[in-house]
């Protein structure tokens, strides 16, 4: 289960954002080495507050670990010709990372392997980066040369997912008065992305913009809805309008309900404990908005459900001893992509797997 991890104790805040930072395919510095710790350390007390805030550290591993645990046990009886399955995390920027993993796999024995992205839409700096350090992993011999790897990279429009998604909005639309419920807004919100990643042709805007579309179908287009952009950093242009923006907007227009909805991550963070309901949900409050966030995916069994689908759909479709480089969608590089080594990572996992 590859993900980007997030620090379990504030202490942990440093080396966690150091490994952000250090890391090319999300932000590429010039003297990268060099700047990533000197970034790491500035911006470590504001984000150390934030994690303190919302219950000192991030509850990321507790869910992904609970995610793992009840896919596999639920694949066993899915699929029974690949049993026994476990989950295994594997960390971009936090422990476990890829290599620690890496050698707990190693000492387990383990002969067929899935490399399951926990983003549901693909980007080249979340999905395409958790891919490439296994790829090097891999290449550097820290993995079992023995292991046949499959990659599932994305799974935004799966309809369990989506379920998971729209029950969790109903039951935020429950909490509004029937008479008002269909006028209520819903505002889906994900992590923004660099517009010089959007222009080098990045799929992620269109896939969560797919996710959305899924869900609204799902939801029967039952109530208007907008899906805007959250937690840019820095000074340079990101996907907009933002969230606080947005939120703003529908105020100023006499819109005052709205759901909030993470759309881009399955576990609770600092996006969403922080700044979707401390900040955002806060703020709109106070200038009379009655705003509501959807809960995270979290521990939602549906979503587990969904988990275990995918995963048992993917290995009947690919068997050990028969994955071939056509099997894996990884592949093609964004036309204006340079960092990422996806073309690489295709041969890799297919030689890995014979
Ligand atoms: C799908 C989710 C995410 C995408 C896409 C994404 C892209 C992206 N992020 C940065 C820069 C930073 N991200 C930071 C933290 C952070 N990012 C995500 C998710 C996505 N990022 C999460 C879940 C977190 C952890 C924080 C949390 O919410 O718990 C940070 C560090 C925090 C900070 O300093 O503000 C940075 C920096 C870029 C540049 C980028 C796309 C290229
Ligand atoms: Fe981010
Ligand atoms: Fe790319």
């Amino acid at each position: 289960m590859l993900n980007m991890g997030g620090p379990s104790t504030v202490a942990e805040t440093h080396d966690f954002l150091k490994n952000l930072f250090l890391d090319g395919d999300l932000i590429p510095l010039p003297f990268q080495k060099y700047l990533a710790p000197l970034i790491a350390k500035r911006r470590t007390p504001q984000i150390e507050k934030q994690y303190a805030d919302i219950g000192g550290g991030s509850p990321i591993l507790r869910y992904t670990k609970m995610q793992g645990e009840g896919m596999a046990a639920l694949l066993d009886e899915l699929s029974p010709e690949t049993a026994p399955h476990k989950s295994y995390v594997a960390f971009r920027y936090a422990k476990p990372l890829t290599d620690e993993t890496a050698r707990e796999m190693k000492a387990d024995g383990v002969k067929r392997a899935v490399a399951f992205t926990q983003y549901p839409q693909y980007s080249c700096s979340t999905t395409g980066s958790s891919l490439n350090e296994l790829y090097r992993k891999g290449r550097a011999g820290e993995i079992g040369d023995e292991v046949e790897w499959s990659v599932i990279d994305r799974w935004g429009t799966h309809p369990g997912f989506i379920e998971a998604v729209a029950q969790n909005i109903e039951r935020a639309l429950q909490k509004f008065p029937e008479d008002v419920r269909s006028s209520v807004v819903l505002l889906f919100s994900a992590h923004s992305l660099p517009m010089s990643v959007v222009n080098r042709g990045d799929p992620y805007i269109l896939e969560v913009s797919a996710s959305v579309n899924a869900v609204m179908d799902r939801l029967g287009h039952s109530n208007p809805y907008r899906l805007v952009w959250q937690s840019q950093v820095g000074p340079s242009a990101w996907m907009g309008m933002q969230t606080g923006d947005a939120l703003k907007g529908l105020g100023r227009l006499g819109r005052k309900r709205a759901v909030l909805v993470p759309i881009a991550f399955t576990s609770d963070h600092i996006e969403t404990l922080y700044e979707l309901d401390l900040e955002y949900a806060k703020e709109a409050r106070e200038h009379g908005m009655d705003v509501i966030r959807a809960e995270s995916l979290n521990d939602s069994p549906v979503f587990i459900r969904a988990l275990a689908d995918i995963a048992a759909d993917h290995l009947k479709k690919y068997k050990a001893g028969q994955i071939r480089p056509t099997s894996l969608q990884l592949g093609l590089r964004c036309p204006g992509c340079t960092n990422v080594t996806c073309a690489q990572q295709k041969t890799w996992f297919a030689r890995a797997g014979r």
